[in-house]
């Protein structure tokens, strides 16, 4: 039945002010109403309809992209919008596309480490697309290790120019996304070659295809890797090879923000400082936290309202069966998420301020807080896209065999997120950076030199060393102290017993390899503790509405301990607590559990994603399931015709034993 909303009865047993928590989800009342109208923009547009993404062969479904992403161009202008604006329509329309990394790498690459005169020279081009960009870096042979990028750009001084050139089938640029068919203009990552000597990677800006004809340009050989990993998904976009046959570029495109070539090809730092660099990198990791809990809060938005609709067992005279999400084992998988969904868009909230402290500090020549906002950022970066994807996985599962179609919207999710886990760096990579930084904090405690932001805690190290958890029944767990408290001396006690293992081997890298997986840990506890505190954080602000400050409380407890009843191995190992205090942990977690289940489907509608967002059958609002997986069966193609193309060639044969004779 059209307009009738079969989760009625959920959301009358809401406790809290709806509205005012999309506001909260949305960061301000004027970010609400940007995402609201672009959303229903796009869901409203025939153009941007996405149920048939999964079922189009590559060719389609690339073509279909480059429509969308032109046409979305055009309403951008045709609507004058802003820049908030653009990008938020460009979120909604949810297609991987050449444009997520001229605007997301190219753009920012040129604004990071051009010159003021590159920058004057390329960036009008790329704001009005008149030129369409990508971020060459990644190598066939070569990804995580930077420094191990094989192709060359060696300076000629007889025509001022630099020389690209793919020594080895290895040296091929390989992943980057816009370069297989679209993408004019490359920022291209190789190893500089001046007078014979190497000076390290640099980044060049080339043209790879004539703007006249969209042919490569001589010297280039480009094209797409094929196809990826599940149906629609990331096939929408064009990940590209690339091999430059000494391809010869003017001295100037260089990026020379920081190191320049001069005209007699000697190489001099420019007077801005290197780190700046790190400034659109700490940029790039917020929008990817940002973005990990998007992707978490539909998955979870999908399984929540799926669980209040589907019904098994305990049906008593006749009457309807339990719905799924009064089972406990269903909230104890399913609430943890949503609390982390909200926990990321917090934390995420924090990093974009934290990426204003830090550009503001750069400016003024103040780098003291530079490497605690990358460890930061790296590491957040690595825990939000690692839970995020498995989060959607167990959403996928938590939706039972419903969840396994591509109409629940759960597998293409999937699919075009895990690669999070990947890009901007290799999820296990970063958090071995986070355990340096960890173990050089330790290494320095005591210098003088007081460890700053979110390490600041390790100032305390022997009081953390020494405490023991003060909890002596259940309600105790939810004092902020008590939680904040267990998760500082895990982490600290975890990086400290790293830090007395690595002191025993005589050579402190062989140390750092052998002790890899203990040094990853404690460099998850250590970020999972960043992410509880800017939750503690967030609840200490003036947050209006009825209920809602007391829902995100609620939220935050069943963030933090279930975290505690996850990881109770490390906090009993480390002496921090004792079996009883876990015990009395996981009694609180499901009493909160209940106080989270009246109130998840208004929670999951606090997010305020259109039924074209979300893209999912299981998870649309009015919860009118099985009407519409029925329609959407008899859509599929192999249910065009009764009998199927291939009877008469293949089934019939079967079915009369004339396999002899059969054309196979
Ligand atoms: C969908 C997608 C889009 C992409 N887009 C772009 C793009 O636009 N531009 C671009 O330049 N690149 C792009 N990439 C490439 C991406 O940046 C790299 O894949 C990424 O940096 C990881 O590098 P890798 O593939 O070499 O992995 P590897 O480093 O080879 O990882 C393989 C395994 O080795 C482990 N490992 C590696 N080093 C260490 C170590 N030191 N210690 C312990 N374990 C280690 C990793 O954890 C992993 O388990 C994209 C990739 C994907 C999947």
């Amino acid at each position: 039945m059209e307009g009738v909303d079969y989760l009625a009865d959920e959301r009358k047993k809401t406790e809290f002010d709806v509205e005012e928590m999309k506001i909260v989800w949305a960061g301000s009342r004027h970010t609400f109403e940007v995402s609201d109208r672009m959303a229903k923009l796009v869901a409203n547009d025939p153009v941007f309809r996405k149920d048939d993404r999964v079922m189009l062969a590559r060719k389609d479904l690339f073509k279909n992209t480059l429509r969308k992403a032109t046409y979305a161009w055009k309403r951008i202008n045709e609507l004058r919008l802003s820049e908030e604006e653009a990008s938020k329509l460009r979120s909604f329309v949810d297609e991987p596309a050449f444009t997520d990394l001229h605007w997301g790498m190219f753009v920012p690459a040129i604004k990071g480490q051009g010159t003021d005169e590159q920058q004057k020279k390329w960036l009008p081009l790329a704001y009005k697309m008149q030129i369409i960009g990508c971020y060459a870096q990644t190598e066939l042979g070569h990804g995580s290790n930077v420094q191990g990028l094989e192709t060359t750009a060696t300076f000629d001084p007889q025509t001022d120019e630099f020389v690209i050139h793919s020594p080895t089938l290895t040296s091929s640029k390989w992943w980057p996304g816009g370069l297989g068919k679209v993408s004019t203009h490359g920022v291209v990552y190789a190893r500089l070659i001046l007078d014979g000597q190497e000076h390290g990677i640099h980044g060049f800006i080339v043209q790879l295809r004539s703007l006249e004809d969209h042919r490569p340009l001589p010297g280039i050989t480009v094209a797409d890797i094929g196809m990826k990993f599940g149906s629609g998904a990331y096939n929408t976009m064009d990940n590209g090879l690339l091999r430059f046959d000494h391809v010869r570029i003017p001295r100037d495109q260089m990026l020379m923000r920081v190191s320049q070539v001069t005209r007699d090809g000697k190489i001099v730092q420019s007077d801005v400082p290197r780190q700046l660099v790190y400034g659109t990198m700490v940029y790039v990791r917020q929008t990817i936290v940002q973005d990990a809990s998007i992707a978490l809060s539909r998955a979870v938005c999908i399984a929540t309202r799926y669980s209040a609709v589907r019904r098994q067992f305990g049906s008593s005279n006749g009457g309807p069966e339990t719905q799924v999400i009064d089972y406990k084992t269903q909230q104890s998988r399913l609430f943890p998420l949503l609390a982390s969904a909200y926990a990321f868009r917090f934390v995420g909230e924090w990093l974009k301020w934290l990426y204003t402290d830090v550009t503001q500090r750069l400016q003024a020549n103040d780098f003291s807080t530079l490497p605690e906002a990358h460890a930061c950022t790296a590491g957040l970066k690595s825990l939000t896209t690692s839970v995020t994807a498995d989060g959607i996985e167990e959403s996928r599962k938590l939706c039972g065999g419903h969840g396994y179609l591509a109409s629940s919207g759960l597998p293409e999710l999937f699919a075009v997120y895990v690669p999070a886990c990947t890009y901007e760096g290799d999820n296990t990579v970063l958090m071995l950076q986070v355990a340096r930084f960890l173990m050089k904090t330790v290494s320095q405690l005591g210098s003088g030199k007081p460890p700053v932001g979110t390490i600041s805690y390790m100032g305390r190290i022997e009081q953390l060393m020494q405490c023991r958890c003060a909890v002596k029944k259940a309600g105790d767990w939810l004092n902020p102290n008590a939680v904040l408290e267990a998760f500082e001396a895990r982490a600290a006690r975890m990086s400290v017993s790293c830090a007395q293992k690595l002191s025993k081997f005589s050579n402190p890298e062989e140390g750092f390899a052998e002790l890899s997986a203990d040094l990853v840990e404690a460099a998850v506890a250590h970020c999972q503790l960043i992410v509880v505190s800017k939750f503690f954080e967030k609840l200490q602000q003036d947050i209006p509405g009825k209920g809602v400050k007391r829902q995100l409380e609620v939220l935050c407890g069943v963030y933090s301990l279930h975290l505690l009843h996850k990881h109770q191995g490390d906090f009993l190992a480390t002496s921090y607590i004792t079996p009883k205090q876990a015990s009395l942990a996981n009694d609180q977690l499901r009493e909160l559990y209940s106080q989270v289940r009246p109130n998840a489907i208004a929670l999951v509608d606090a997010f305020n994603y259109t039924d074209h967002y979300l893209g999912s059958i299981l998870g649309c609002y009015d919860g009118n399931v099985y009407p519409k997986l029925y329609e959407a069966a008899w859509r599929d193609p192999l249910n065009d015709s009764v009998i199927p193309d291939g009877y008469e060639q293949y089934i019939r044969p079967l079915l009369k034993q004339q396999l002899r004779v059969a054309k196979l």
